[in-house]
């Protein structure tokens, strides 16, 4: 069943304050909106993101994310779903999710999309600890919390069901949420556990008590990854995901990406997941001729579902030809682009043999690969 997300990011963080909307803030390493969007991208089930941005938001996303699908969102919260709903074609199921709520993990993900197999609709909840009163400025009468819940994001829903509740629902009437509006056409809704890491960033101190919490409940974790291939005569070559043009190109099983494969080998060092070999087995058939940056993305999503972050890529290339430097940074950028990160994360070198050894021969090429990562302690 075709399963769509959609983010919606199209707020002025007015509350939050600052010199840009808080979704495009670096929190955490990275732009806050880049987390959930990591998260969704590289969950199995999810086949597209959509994310939707105010007007004249489209660089502050670029910068954030490249160049990824989006839709103009509206002037409420209802009104930017809506229009996302809109450009979405062919979803049976979809996720709302705030980018407001960045350290979203696949364990919760399952869980609704585990819920939306017998309920129209599924939301996680979490329990209210605190005593609930009016306020003013004085203390007002206290409101009973039993059987009351938080309600989080993301939302998931059967997409035929929320198209519904949008059409239904009144325009003069504000929804904070798409389950109570799915709820007003009389569907039940799942409530799945809910995360205090998805706690929403709303007001100013939000964003220094998320970077306290998750920087406490991150560890740093430091891996290698090192590849050869053999150079063949009518192969293309291809380094970082970017082809380049040579005499001859490297020989494998998949298009022998020797760059990719070091730096997925050192990515999955990072999660103690085994090797390249373990995951896309040379002995597999479906892997012939794969693009490297599917092992990439593999082992990124395989990170991103931990909760972890990378923080940086350094490579090493390893040849005596050709020259690297016209094509690191097109390397870099392609790096960047596959793990969703910025190109400021990534480093790429080039060294030759001094003519020693197989690479000093023209054999074939090397490449070493150091990946740092931040992973939840719980993981560690
Ligand atoms: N017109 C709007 C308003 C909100 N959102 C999104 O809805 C989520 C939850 O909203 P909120 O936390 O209220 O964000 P803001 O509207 O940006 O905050 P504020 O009310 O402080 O301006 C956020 O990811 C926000 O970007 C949206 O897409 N379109
Ligand atoms: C959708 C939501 O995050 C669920 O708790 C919440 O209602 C958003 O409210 P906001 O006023 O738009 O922040």
């Amino acid at each position: 069943m075709k399963t769509a997300a959609l983010i919606v990011a199209a707020g002025q963080g007015l509350r939050t304050g600052g010199s840009v909307p808080k979704q495009f803030a670096w929190l955490a390493g990275k732009p806050m909106l880049a987390h959930s969007y990591a998260a969704l991208a590289s969950h199995p089930a999810v086949d597209a993101v959509l994310v939707v941005i105010g007007p004249g938001q489209e660089d502050a996303l670029r910068l954030a994310l490249g160049d990824v699908p989006f839709a103009i969102g509206g002037a409420s919260r209802r009104e930017s779903v809506r229009n996302g709903l809109e450009k979405l074609a062919g979803a049976e199921r979809v996720l709302i999710h705030d980018a407001a709520r960045p350290f979203l993990s696949h364990a919760v993900i399952d869980a609704l999309l585990a819920a939306l197999e017998t309920h129209q609709g599924a939301l996680p909840a979490l329990p209210v600890a605190d005593t609930l009163a009016r306020g003013g400025e004085a203390l007002g009468e206290t409101v009973p919390r039993d059987g009351l819940i938080r309600v989080q994001t993301p939302q998931a829903f059967r997409t035929a069901a929320l198209r519904d509740a949008h059409d239904a629902w009144p325009g003069d009437r504000e929804a904070t949420d798409d389950a109570q509006m799915v709820r007003a056409l009389g569907h039940a809704i799942a409530l799945v556990p809910g995360d205090s890491a998805l706690e929403k960033i709303t007001h100013p101190a939000d964003f220094a008590a998320a970077e306290a919490r998750h920087a406490a409940a991150m560890r740093v974790r430091t891996a290698q990854g090192y590849d050869v291939h053999r150079f063949a005569e009518g192969e293309e070559l291809w380094l970082g995901g970017v082809p380049v043009p040579h005499s001859k190109g490297l020989s494998g099983h998949s298009d022998a990406d020797v760059v990719l494969h070091a730096i997925t080998d050192a990515l999955l060092g990072t999660i103690a997941a085994g090797d390249i070999g373990l995951h896309f087995p040379p002995s597999d058939p479906q892997w012939r001729g794969q693009r490297s940056a599917r092992f990439l993305e593999h082992a990124a999503g395989l990170i991103a579902g931990q909760g972890g972050i990378i923080d940086f890529i350094d490579v090493t290339i390893i040849c005596e030809a050709p020259r690297i430097g016209p094509h690191r940074e097109a390397i870099r950028a392609s790096i960047a682009a596959i793990l969703c990160i910025s190109e400021s994360q990534v480093s790429v070198k080039a060294t030759t043999t001094e003519r020693l050894g197989f690479t000093g021969r023209g054999e074939g090429m090397a490449a070493q690969a150091i990946a740092t990562v931040r992973v939840p302690a719980d993981n560690a």
